[in-house]
């Protein structure tokens, strides 16, 4: 496959940069119209103005999930270097907001983490849209989302029809080595207040009990490519790699 990338001026998209990969098949000759068109060389040569194939102006989403400790973090930023993508972690994003001055949530979500629980959507789906929103982007890794059925339903009502959902990605590993990996994390000096035994069975309990569900939910729909989780990250990630040129980006 041969590709070529079109990039759309902010001021274009109402404030949201659109960077839109289009693939064209092999069977094009090389010197093909199609082809010359696309290359910057001719572009710049006779000042034309980048190709531009509308499919969906809407921001394009994909999911990553996967037990506590899967990998999810560690992928994400392999993804961002590699493809076009910002990572957004529903986690990080509930950290920070426990942090912030002044936060309404800060307790709370503090309760619900250190108890492996899974806080309510309306907090966890603002701060993603927000943070969608702020970003100016337009391709996003939603990290650690949805965790759970009130996720799922809150996205749906707020989010579903403002962005193209891709695929989940989903990192599948044992309990054991999941625990075994967030436990040397807090041992690294993670400064997680969850990357404990306590913490770690009842993460380990939600995901097993509320997660699993919504990842079969997406399965039923075929919506998810499952990636196994526990060789080393760079082993991993070749097979991440993998699945997104595979699905055009
Ligand atoms: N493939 C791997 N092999 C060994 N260790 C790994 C691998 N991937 C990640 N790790 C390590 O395991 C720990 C957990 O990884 P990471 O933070 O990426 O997981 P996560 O799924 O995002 O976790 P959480 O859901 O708890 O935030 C980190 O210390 C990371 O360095
Ligand atoms: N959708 C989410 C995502 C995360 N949380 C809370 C509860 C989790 O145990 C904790 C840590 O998330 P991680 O960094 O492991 O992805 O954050 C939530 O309530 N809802």
């Amino acid at each position: 496959m041969w590709r070529a990338f079109a990039r759309l001026p902010r001021a274009l998209e109402g404030g949201t940069e659109v960077v839109q990969q289009i693939t064209l098949t092999q069977h094009l000759p090389p010197h093909s119209n199609v082809r010359n068109f696309c290359s910057t060389y001719y572009r710049k040569k006779h000042n034309l103005q980048p190709i531009i194939m509308t499919s969906s102006s809407k921001p394009k989403v994909v999911f990553v999930l996967g037990g506590p400790g899967a990998g999810k973090g560690t992928q994400c930023s392999k993804i961002v270097d590699r493809f076009l993508f910002t990572h957004l972690s529903a986690g990080d994003l509930l950290r920070e907001e426990r942090s912030r001055e002044g936060s309404e949530f800060g307790t709370l979500i503090e309760d619900y983490i250190r108890n492996g629980k899974i806080v309510p959507v309306d907090v966890t789906c603002s701060l993603l849209e927000n943070a969608m929103k702020n970003s100016g982007k337009s391709l996003f890794l939603i990290d650690g989302f949805p965790r759970n059925q009130d996720n799922l339903d809150g996205w749906n009502r707020q989010m579903s029809e403002k962005v193209d959902m891709q695929f989940v990605l989903f990192f599948d590993c044992d309990e054991e080595v999941c625990v075994k990996r967030c436990l040397n994390r807090g041992q690294g000096g993670s400064g997680r207040s969850d990357d404990n035994l306590e913490s770690l069975k009842k993460r380990i309990q939600t995901y097993n009990n509320d997660s699993l569900p919504i990842i079969k939910h997406f399965e039923g729909a075929g919506q998810v490519k499952k990636i196994d989780a526990s060789p080393d990250a760079d082993k991993v990630f070749s097979e991440v790699e993998r699945t997104f040129l595979s699905s055009g980006f």
